[in-house]
């Protein structure tokens, strides 16, 4: 696991190799400054014991200042290439991910939390970037550090230098032990802050069922609880790692008192000089910083670590549904919209019965199609399915007579308009959300489009009328505007196939009918499929299939339907009664 989070690491780094190297190489030059000018200031005060020299003292302090600053400068060098490899790191890995989720299924959205994804697209990335900026670069400067130091001490006195680096193994060994602690307590913040992301996101897109519901309070209350636990798992992570950085330091302490104690017998017995002295505590004092940090680059690489692997659970995830190998173009202007399922059966993930059981119909090209049922009676699923939304075996559904599962994906959806049950508009202007399925379309086809959603004349009464913001940040439009908007949108996509999914339940009956019948005028000759619950809507089109439980069980034309005994005609009785009472 650990190996495999390296090579993840790696691979992330690959695209930057020589910034990494760069980086890595300017943190060596700046060691081997480091240990030098502790070795001249160990050699000046040895000098200084022999000959006191006022010009002597200069020209040494003046190196000393010359090379301090050259290493200031490599340092900062080194840092701005390291910490610009994390961020360029965290903007690939943030457009990877992006990139990704648009490929997947959209039921892997249904069974995801939103805040948690959103939280793993940016703070998980983010604690990455500091694992490849901060962590490595901490890294790469400890064992410098150590690798440069060592040797020079033992160069000055073994016995002395061993002695005084006995304490370290005890440090290595505190930062082991509560290395695992660290990883699962940060863990458990990312788990948390997740959680409490997500419950944010709910209460927002739901205030007003909150508000319906008076449940302010309880909202409020539940927040709490979420908040408190990530409070206690901040402070607990906290508390380990305020625990390990005292014990840290109090080591390094340690090894000074033994130079100190053991050193100054050594200087008087003359063994070695007082600038070798100077010279080893300014070395185990240029340990101190690197080893403290050792604490925080591992908490700054566990907490990468952990992020690595919410990263990567997402970008692992295949999508369930692609393109098929070899998969047949089907272009815009040669398909016709013929539709056909063979025995359609689906089942959901999970599921025990199916919610489609061996459907059959044929749909001919330009023909206007309604769908009608009870609720749950799988129309919406058959609506999801032809878009090829959901995934289904071969040779069940065949769209101008090409196995619908082995159509390139962009053709098949380029081929067929969709309109969803919640029709979703985007934070922008009428225009644009109108656009969304054809971008290079113009003002008048817009328009146009607008009209046969019988949408056009209200959008010029919006203040800024096609110009006017909607979502969000602009205003708020009636279901029923929203509904016709996002029905405007399909048409302008100019597919031979239009589905829409109840996508006029929130228009007037009358107007759903005209629209309905506009469409099905044969204007445009297109294959038109509308899921309803208006059965004087459904009464227009050529054709209508019943489905209940999951299976077509009526099809014919309205009279055709009302002739016979069955569920079509106990739907429209109840349809009559609704119509008298309302
Ligand atoms: N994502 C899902 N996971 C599991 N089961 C589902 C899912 N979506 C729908 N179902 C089930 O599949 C069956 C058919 O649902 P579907 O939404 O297709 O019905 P419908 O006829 O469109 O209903 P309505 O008129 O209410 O829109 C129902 O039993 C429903 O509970």
């Amino acid at each position: 696991m650990a190996n495999s989070r390296l090579k993840k690491l790696l691979t992330y780094l690959r695209p930057h190799w020589k910034k990494v190297l760069l980086g890595i190489g300017a943190l060596f030059i700046v060691n081997v400054f480091s240990v030098y000018i502790r070795t001249q200031v160990g050699e000046s005060i040895d000098t200084l014991r022999s000959a006191l020299s006022i010009g002597k003292i200069g020209r040494d302090v003046l190196s000393i200042v010359l090379l301090a600053s050259l290493m200031w400068f490599i340092r900062m060098t080194s840092r701005v290439l390291m910490f610009g490899v994390g961020r360029q790191v965290e903007f690939d890995l943030k457009q990877s991910l992006f990139g990704h989720l648009l490929t997947l299924q959209p039921s892997y959205f249904f069974t995801q939390s939103t805040g948690d994804l959103i939280n793993r697209a940016t703070s998980d990335v983010d604690n990455i970037r500091r694992l490849l900026g901060f962590a490595v670069l901490s890294l790469a400067n400890t064992v410098f550090a150590y690798s440069l130091t060592v040797p020079a001490m033992l160069a000055i006195h073994v016995r002395l230098s061993l002695l005084a680096l006995a304490v370290y193994p005890f440090m290595l060994l505190a930062v082991q032990l509560f290395s695992n602690r660290l990883r699962n307590e940060q863990r458990n913040v990312q788990e948390n802050l997740s959680d409490l992301s997500q419950l944010i996101q709910e209460d927002i897109s739901g205030i007003a069922l909150i508000k319906i519901y008076a449940q302010e309070e309880n909202e409020q209350r539940g927040f709490q609880h979420k908040n408190k636990q990530l409070l206690n798992a901040n402070l607990k992570l906290a508390r380990t790692r305020n625990l390990l950085f005292p014990i840290i330091e109090g080591l390094v302490f340690v090894s000074l008192l033994i130079l100190l104690a053991l050193g100054s017998s050594l200087i008087s017995r003359g063994v070695i000089t007082i600038g070798n002295f100077v010279t080893l505590i300014l070395y185990v004092e240029s340990l101190v910083f690197p080893t403290a940090l050792l604490g925080f680059t591992i908490t700054a690489y566990q907490r990468g670590e952990v992020s690595i692997d919410r990263v990567e659970s997402i970008l692992t995830v295949e999508p369930e549904i692609q393109n098929a190998p070899d998969a047949i173009a089907l272009p815009l202007e040669t398909a016709r919209g013929n539709l056909r399922a063979t025995n359609l059966t689906y089942t959901y993930p999970g599921a025990t019965t199916p919610a489609l059981d061996r459907v059959n119909f044929t749909i001919e090209a330009g023909e206007t199609v309604a769908i009608v049922g009870p609720i749950g009676s799988g129309k919406s699923t058959l609506a999801n399915i032809l878009p090829h939304l959901l995934q289904i075996e071969p040779e069940q559904v065949w769209i101008d007579d090409y196995d619908l599962t082995q159509v390139r994906l962009g053709d098949l959806r380029r081929a067929i308009a969709y309109v969803p049950q919640d029709s979703f508009l985007f934070s922008d202007t009428v225009r644009d959300n109108i656009r969304y399925s054809n971008p290079s379309s113009t003002q008048s086809e817009v328009e146009l489009s607008a009209k046969q959603a019988q949408i056009h004349e209200e959008i010029l009464n919006f203040p800024q009328q096609y110009d006017t913001l909607v979502g969000e940040r602009g205003i708020t439009l009636s279901g029923g505007q929203r509904q016709r908007t996002s029905l405007a949108r399909a048409l302008l996509a100019d597919a031979p196939i239009l589905i829409l999914d109840d996508a006029l339940s929130s228009v007037d009956n009358r107007t759903a009918t005209e629209i309905l019948n506009n469409l099905s005028g044969g204007v445009q000759n297109k294959t038109v499929l509308f899921i309803t619950h208006q059965l004087s809507a459904a009464a227009t089109a050529n054709r209508i299939l019943v489905m209940d439980a999951g299976k077509i069980v009526q099809t014919g034309t309205h009279e055709q339907l009302l002739g016979n005994p069955g569920l079509y005609q106990f739907l429209w009785q109840q349809h009559q009664l609704e119509e008298v009472l309302t």
